[in-house]
């Protein structure tokens, strides 16, 4: 947790004026029994009503200055921890955004969520109650012990049996509290990861009826959750009782030998008064203490899922030195690429040759899972390639910068995927700099105007988040457009024409010919028709290159494209 308090930096001038004001408020609530002890003692023992007033105005200035320090303290301890969780959460975000897909596997979304959110959140808090309890629960034990055997050592004798029994209570409920702590926050992803299943996969739940079956997961993540918080609570609830049980026996036993003190003459009533204050004060304090050593492993526990998460470097980083002229013209060349997601017993891709040149198509086609997306994913460095090379006019992609790599390609994924916005907005996010009227023809081309001036806003529609209040094929569309108004000098279309209708797929095509005639175009498909026409076909059968040639050439030569084809289409498309 410490490591994660360097996030503190700008606001370290706070934290001493906050370590500061505590002081200040806990001299003052120790001074203020001495001065009770006076009033009784010289004041009202010897009947001086100008010395009772005199000191309980001093009594009153004291507890006005103390009350004013633990104000500020609080004000300046709430802007500083929540300005902290925002600097936490704000890093967390910003490091997240460069991992690459494998690091993003490797946690997995509902707990990346649960770090970035409560976890934070957890630390917050517990640094809150730190800067207002680090320096003055110390001072109010040690400075109220150092007080109550000022006023009578003998009677400090109480506190002596007192103290180490609370001390034992506490490192009991701790030891029971801890582990149960930490298992509190990953109850809380398996939450969340359940909600979040649930949220994006609502209506195959609703298609297929699981509703029940979904609802009793939650249920008994719930339940998991709900009965470890309970047991915390629960030692918690135990915990105030007992300290409030210790903290009355202890002041009868503070009364009881008091009065026997006063009446043998060893002590004052004033000095018995401000013994029993401080001796409240010192185990009030012992159970803040408490309180803090409760919530510090669980928020430790937060931080050690923070840490691990700002710990780890993406697995893709630019070079240290970066190829100054980035390419410009866009031919790409696979030369034996091999690639194993990790922990996959099997390559995803084998070997992998070929060229894509510029002003030309080539597509790639094979079975579901032969390794058509890997590829895409290897070309725009999701992931990095185990061997071989992936080059953009001759330069290796791990060479360039990833910005400048991306910049070039326009990437319409398999999985259309929208933002939540108007529809120009979602075109406009393959180019911040598109005007009005590029995104208009970006939409002509992508076959999507008809739809969009149909829609009652046109380009000022609203897309939900997801866009799901779009139909598959029409964010196809929206997607292409998006990638359209890059101008890019790649294009990669990862099955992006399969929701299309077979007219509206085949006018796409001459739309895009025309308008990416100097581009470089890679086509993943499915369907056949979709790619006959490519100037180059590469078939890939089970990750491994099966043939490359145009559709002619692979008829005749390449016997798993003649299995597509057969599959796909009529003796006389064929012909
Ligand atoms: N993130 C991943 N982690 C582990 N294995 C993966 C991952 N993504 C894909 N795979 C595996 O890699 C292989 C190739 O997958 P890929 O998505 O490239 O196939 P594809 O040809 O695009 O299939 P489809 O046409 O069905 O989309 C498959 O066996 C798949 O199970």
């Amino acid at each position: 947790m410490i490591r994660l308090f360097r996030f503190l930096k700008p606001y370290r001038y706070w934290v001493v004026a906050i370590v500061a004001l505590m002081f200040l408020q806990s001299i003052a609530q120790l001074y203020l029994p001495t001065l009770m002890a006076d009033i009784v003692d010289i004041g009202v023992m010897h009947g001086d009503t100008a010395y009772i007033i005199t000191m309980g105005v001093v009594m009153l200035l004291v507890a006005a200055i103390g009350t004013l320090c633990n104000v500020t303290a609080g004000f300046l301890s709430s802007k500083t921890a929540a300005g902290f969780g925002k600097i936490v959460r704000g890093n967390v975000f910003s490091h997240v955004e460069r991992f690459s897909l494998q690091e993003f596997d490797k946690f997995g979304t509902a707990s990346m969520i649960t770090r970035t959110t409560n976890d934070i959140t957890q630390v917050q808090q517990v640094l809150f109650m730190l800067m207002r309890m680090f320096l003055s629960a110390p001072l109010m034990i040690v400075g109220g012990i150092v007080m109550a055997v000022s006023k009578d050592a003998k009677l400090s004798l109480v506190l002596v049996a007192v103290i180490p029994l609370l001390t034992g209570v506490i490192v009991f409920v701790a030891s029971k509290g801890i582990p149960l702590f930490r298992s509190m926050q990953t109850k809380l992803d398996r939450l969340n990861l359940v909600l979040r299943e649930n949220l994006t996969g609502i209506r195959v739940i609703r298609a297929f009826n699981r509703t029940d079956r979904e609802r009793n997961r939650f249920g008994e993540a719930n339940e998991d959750l709900t009965r470890t918080a309970i047991k915390v609570t629960r030692i918690m609830s135990v915990i105030f009782p007992i300290m409030l049980l210790l903290l009355n026996l202890s002041l009868v036993a503070i009364m009881w030998f008091g009065s026997i003190r006063i009446d043998l003459g060893f002590m004052q009533v004033g000095d018995l008064i401000a013994f029993t204050q401080y001796a409240s004060q010192i185990l009030f304090s012992l159970t803040m203490v408490s309180m803090m050593f409760m919530m510090i492993p669980r928020a430790s526990a937060s931080a050690v899922r923070i840490n691990e998460v700002l710990n780890t470097s993406p697995s893709i980083a630019d070079p240290a030195a970066v190829k100054k002229s980035a390419p410009s013209k866009g031919s790409v060349e696979f030369q034996n690429v091999t690639f194993s997601y990790p922990g996959a017993e099997q390559p995803a891709v084998r070997n992998v040759s070929f060229t894509a040149e510029t002003g030309e198509i080539t597509a790639i086609i094979g079975g579901t899972g032969s390794g058509k997306s890997t590829l895409v994913n290897l070309l725009l460095r999701f992931y990095d390639v185990d061997g071989g090379s992936i080059r953009i006019d001759g330069a290796d992609v791990r060479e360039l910068s990833q910005e400048s790599l991306r910049g070039m390609v326009g990437y319409v994924p398999q999985k259309a995927s929208l933002f939540s916005g108007t529809v120009a907005d979602n075109i406009r996010f393959g180019n911040e700099a598109a005007t009005r009227e590029q995104i208009e023809h970006a939409a002509v081309v992508a076959q999507a105007a008809e739809f969009i001036s149909e829609l009652k806003e046109g380009y000022d529609s609203h897309v939900s988040q997801g866009g799901t209040n779009f139909s598959g094929g029409q964010k196809q569309r929206l997607s292409i457009a998006r990638a359209l108004v890059r101008n890019p000098a790649i294009y990669v279309f990862d099955d992006s024409f399969s929701a299309l209708d077979f007219k509206t797929d085949a006018k796409l095509r001459d739309a895009l010919q025309a308008e990416t005639s100097d581009a470089t175009m890679l086509i993943v498909a499915q369907r056949v028709s979709t790619i006959m026409n490519a100037d180059r076909i590469v078939v890939l059968d089970d990750g491994e290159v099966a043939g490359i040639g145009t559709h002619r050439e692979l008829l005749d030569s390449c016997e798993v494209y003649r299995e597509i084809v057969m599959s796909q289409l009529s003796e006389e498309e064929i012909a």
